[in-house]
């Protein structure tokens, strides 16, 4: 009798068997979660948090979740989410928790390759860590600045000359409305490719899309949030067809057209360090960038052009999120519109801001204007840019955290994830009002609560060996930007009642049509 007839034969005692090995292990997880409280169904399925991945609510859920039925809760059979600051402190502290599965089969960009936010390998993590840090840091890349200023100064310029509501040389002739989102996305991808790849795009400069990047790259995300939000998203790494379905440099468009261009650039760069004595590519060779940080460090081939594009992708649309949001908050909020406008017009007129077209603040003037820290510390409180649950596996054996002085035990096998919008916005921490942008809470008098509210609003940007690497650019372009535009420029928003198209992809924001009208300030 052949294998076949056999299985045929044995049928149905053979879909007893699967059915009751399913039914165990559906009950050994709810064993596992169900003293955590969570939606019914979340015990047992995965499909209600599916669904509000695919509906692009997910970030909503996670805070009425918290909201609802406290510190850890339940979103899924192995999955819970914490809006405790200090539990979220310790599973990104204590050695044992990794990073789970989400990482790779959410974020891998290429088929079957890490970069180091997709590595859920600690070790290997940790030694790429190692080998990039210095090249995010101002230490080993000291062009990092002077790029921003001069990507800063081609926005500045861009809106000078084309897109002011009323040109002071013909006051009375209006101009049409501008796309914020646009610009800022403009301004981020130029910023982020000359920081880690030493060339802009040229985005601003063209005023275009080039090589339809920012088009490709949407429908990038929410290709991938369809896929997850179907439960889908390890078909992009499975054997064949994941090669076929992942972006390749070959790609004649979308995001594999960029991806080509990129790894074009870096081998060209690349070449020109490592060749010995070309006096013409002299000035090429002592540039103290990001790329020569990470050439220096010993990375090369794919690994070299994995890390660059990580950084494309990490430090675009995050920063892009921030800078819409924050300058949406002040538009709407004259107190606070007034009281930044006050401080930087005073900066300039004390001298420490030089009063030239040109000349762009200091990243260490602007961090000694204590309302502008207020209002991007509020900004990113009300509005955290990264909303995904950012999971980790709990070590073997579980372990205990301590939450309002009691112990909880997370077993092994579940997954702890971060729950923003509940966390950023919690009244125990941040009062009655949590839920609205007042920068004046960031001048609290009693030193122990504002600690206590730093502590929490230090985590829209990770904490331990995973925090975001890319913190100081970030900040550094929050601080330039809000600064010049609001140094130049009166800001009203288009449209009051739609601001802008907004939509929820892997837990960061896709941002559209926040049309704008811009006077220059005398
Ligand atoms: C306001 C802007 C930004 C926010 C809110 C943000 C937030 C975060 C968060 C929360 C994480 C930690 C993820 C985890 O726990 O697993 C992270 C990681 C990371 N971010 Fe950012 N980020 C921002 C901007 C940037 C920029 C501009 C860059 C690049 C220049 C960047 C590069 C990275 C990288 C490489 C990682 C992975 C770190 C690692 O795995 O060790 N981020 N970011």
């Amino acid at each position: 009798m052949t294998l076949l007839e056999t299985l045929i034969e044995n049928r149905w005692p053979l879909l007893a068997g699967i059915i009751a090995l399913y039914v165990v292990r559906k009950l050994l997880q709810y064993r596992k979660v169900s003293r955590f409280g969570g939606p019914r169904w979340t015990s047992i399925t995965k499909i209600p948090h599916n669904m509000r991945i695919f509906t692009g609510d997910a970030h909503q859920w996670y805070q009425d979740i918290s909201e609802k039925y406290g510190p850890i809760a339940r979103v899924g059979p192995n999955s819970l989410i914490t809006s405790n600051a200090d539990v979220w402190l310790h599973v990104n502290t204590k050695p044992g928790y990794k990073r789970s599965d989400w990482y790779f089969k959410a974020c891998r960009v290429e088929y079957q390759r890490d970069h180091i936010f997709s590595q859920t390998d600690t070790k290997l993590h940790d030694e790429r860590r190692k080998q990039i840090a210095p090249g995010y840091s101002g230490r080993e890349n000291l062009e990092l600045e002077s790029s921003i200023d001069a990507c800063l100064l081609d926005l500045l310029n861009l809106i000078r000359t084309k897109y002011l509501t009323f040109s002071s040389s013909a006051p009375s002739t209006p101009v049409a409305s501008m796309d914020l989102s646009k610009k800022i996305q403009f301004f981020t991808l130029d910023v982020i490719s000359a920081v880690g790849m030493g060339r802009p795009f040229g985005m601003l400069r063209a005023d275009a899309d080039i090589d339809s990047y920012v088009r490709s790259s949407e429908e990038g995300l929410r290709i991938a949030t369809a896929f997850t939000g179907l439960g889908l998203a390890w078909l992009a790494q499975a054997p064949l067809l994941g090669r076929w379905i992942s972006p390749g440099p070959a790609d004649a468009d979308g995001f594999g057209l960029m991806m080509g261009a990129c790894f074009r650039i870096i081998d060209e760069r690349v070449r020109v360090l490592e060749t010995e004595g070309d006096r013409e590519k002299g000035e090429e060779k002592k540039r103290r960038d990001m790329l020569a940080s990470f050439v220096k460090h010993g990375l090369r081939g794919a690994d070299l052009k994995s890390e660059v594009l990580e950084t494309l992708i990490a430090g675009s649309d995050t920063t892009a999120g921030a800078l819409r949001a924050i300058m949406l908050y002040v538009m709407g909020n004259k107190r606070v519109y007034a009281k930044l406008q006050r401080e930087i017009d005073e900066a300039v007129r004390e001298g420490k801001v030089s009063a030239d077209w040109e000349g762009i603040i200091p990243y260490a003037t602007a961090k000694q204007l204590p309302y502008l820290q207020a209002v991007i510390r509020e900004g990113l409180r009300v509005f955290p840019p990264v909303r995904n649950i950012l999971p980790k596996d709990v070590p073997p054996g579980g372990d205990t955290v301590i939450v309002d002085g009691k112990p909880v035990f997370l077993p092994e096998g579940v997954e702890v994830g971060y729950s923003a919008l509940a966390m950023h916005r919690d009244k125990k921490v941040y009062g009655e009002d949590a839920d609205l942008f007042r920068p004046e809470r960031w001048f609290e008098p009693d030193h122990e609560k504002l600690a206590a509210m730093t502590k929490v609003n230090d985590l829209t940007f990770g904490h331990g060996k995973w925090q975001c690497l890319g913190k100081n650019v970030a900040q550094m372009e929050l601080n330039k930007t809000l600064f010049e535009l609001f140094r130049y420029f009166d800001w009203a928003i288009a449209h009051p009642s739609k601001p802008w198209e907004i939509f929820n992809t892997m837990g960061i924001f896709v941002i559209n049509d926040m049309w704008v009208q811009v006077t220059p300030r005398e």
